[in-house]
């Protein structure tokens, strides 16, 4: 199994290279050259497994050498050990054909923390292996932050330094990042938003002196693993709803689009999902574009699903490299004109390629509040306010007799200013996080500039 980068010019390399690497050194984000497949029947032998046999056998097709099937297999065992639910993606229904997969019963309570325990453990064998240490730079809107501290917080050969924008997180999301007590952790708020925040990671990844110099490496959804260990619990909730034998449907409450796109790679390894739903907050350049034809970006606005305020979203490279035929100089002259345009067309057979795959649907602040306010009405369940955007947009694709399930991203706990606004109720963290807002934060502010976040890391990290 080899990856190569959607811009075509990078190195082709193996799962572990790809995984240490992160951001091709194009540009670009690594992709498999091809995508295995399941048969029918193997896809009909998941039923009834443990989640951990699952991600085994949906997993083990995409590492090739780099591990082998005891070390992988430990690895996951280790991963889902400490989730707080023995099916670790729980199924529930809604509404007649509309169900509901909670992603948030991890140590973060975020879906990040499925694909961030399982590359923590990966990156440890790897490093391991290789005797190197390495410094992680990770973007985050709230919950790649806390999931990616979480899995590397300790480690010896593992500094963490995350920039999040400053007053655009949740207090819960801060306080996960800024409590920590490990000296190999640096939580860095930054004034701008989550797309500079971004920006200056993958800035840093062209900066080769310097990334050669710390030994970067990236857990945000540039890095294939975080994208594959993703797409299992699609597999999990199809086959649990009667897949391979009946098609299903998902909604995806979408940001960076990493989680939508392990739908797609699920959908290609054979199994059969009907569509893949886009459902965006106002920050709606995706819904706009799979309408329009034009990937155009005007400005972060700040909302109550703040984790998917996000305008650039790093992860429709790889769809783009898909649609196009795996055309990677037509995507390095997209993501230029993204660059120096602000925006870009889609091509008119790309576009059909992207609406074969993708529907979509924007939900605006109101909407939101009032979904998480009608579903506790209408079935008990107390949604974050990501998920019900998810259930709001993903009611408006229900189409009978495919059963349509909405992904619940986090745990309302983490945004309960928005929950009580909807409902009055203000969800409690669980017992291992009661006292929370009673640790010491450490934080440091920094600017939106690249020399200077440079020289911070390179001063800060230990060798
Ligand atoms: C709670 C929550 N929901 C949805 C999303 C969007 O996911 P993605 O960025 O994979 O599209 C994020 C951020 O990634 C998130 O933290
Ligand atoms: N919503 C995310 C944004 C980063 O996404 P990633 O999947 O690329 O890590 C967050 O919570 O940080």
């Amino acid at each position: 199994m080899r990856y190569v980068s959607t811009r075509g010019q990078a190195p082709v390399l193996s799962f572990g290279e790809a995984m240490l690497t992160g951001l091709a050194r194009d540009g670009g984000l690594y992709v498999p050259e091809t995508i295995p497949t399941l048969a029918p029947a193997d896809i009909a032998a998941l039923a009834g497994l443990p989640y951990e046999e699952v991600a085994f056998r949906v997993m083990r097709p995409f590492t090739g050498d780099t591990f082998g099937d005891d070390e992988l297999k430990g690895a996951i065992a280790r991963a889902y050990a400490g989730f707080g639910h023995a099916a670790r993606a729980p199924l529930k229904q809604l509404a007649p054909g509309h169900f509901l997969l909670e992603l948030f019963h991890g140590p973060t309570l975020a879906f990040k923390d499925f694909a961030m325990q399982i590359i923590g453990q990966l990156f440890q064998i790897a490093l391991a292996r290789e005797g190197r240490h390495i410094t992680i730079v990770g973007a985050t809107s709230g919950d790649t932050g806390s999931a990616a501290i979480e899995a590397f917080r300790g480690l010896d050969n593992v500094d963490v330094f995350i920039l999040f924008p400053h007053g655009r997180v949740s207090d819960v999301q801060r306080r996960q990042m800024t409590t920590p007590t490990e000296a190999n952790v640096h939580a860095l708020a930054l004034e701008g938003d989550f797309d500079d925040c971004q920006a200056r990671v993958k800035d840093m990844f062209n900066d080769f002196a310097f990334r050669d110099e710390v030994g970067l490496a990236g857990v945000n959804s540039i890095n294939w693993a975080r994208v594959l260990a993703q797409v299992v619990y699609y597999f999990t909730a199809a086959v649990a709803l009667g897949a391979p034998h009946r098609r299903v449907a998902f909604t995806v409450p979408t940001g960076n689009f990493g989680d939508i796109f392990a739908g797609y790679i699920a959908q290609q390894m054979g199994l059969p999902i009907e569509t893949l739903v886009i459902a965006t907050n106002q920050n709606d350049i995706l819904h706009r574009c799979l309408t329009t034809g034009r990937y155009e970006t005007d400005g972060v606005r700040a909302s109550i699903s703040p984790s998917m305020d996000i305008q650039v979203s790093s992860n429709f490279e790889r769809a783009l490299f898909m649609a196009y035929g795996r055309d990677g100089a037509a995507v390095a002259q997209l993501m230029d004109e993204l660059k120096t345009k602000g925006g870009f067309a889609v091509s008119q057979g790309a576009l059909q390629a992207l609406r074969e795959t993708y529907t979509s649907g924007r939900c605006s602040e109101g909407e939101t509040i009032s979904t998480i306010a009608m579903e506790l009405a209408a079935s008990g369940e107390l949604l974050c306010p990501h998920s019900a955007v998810g259930v709001k947009v993903a009611g408006e694709h229900v189409a009978a007799p495919v059963p349509m399930v909405t992904l619940a991203t986090a745990h309302p706990a983490k945004f309960p200013d928005a929950v009580e606004t909807a409902t009055g109720i203000r969800p409690a963290l669980p017992p291992r996080m009661a006292d929370l807002f009673d640790r010491p934060e450490r934080m440091t502010r920094v600017p939106n500039d690249l020399q200077a976040l440079e020289a911070l890391i390179q001063e800060r990290r230990r060798r």
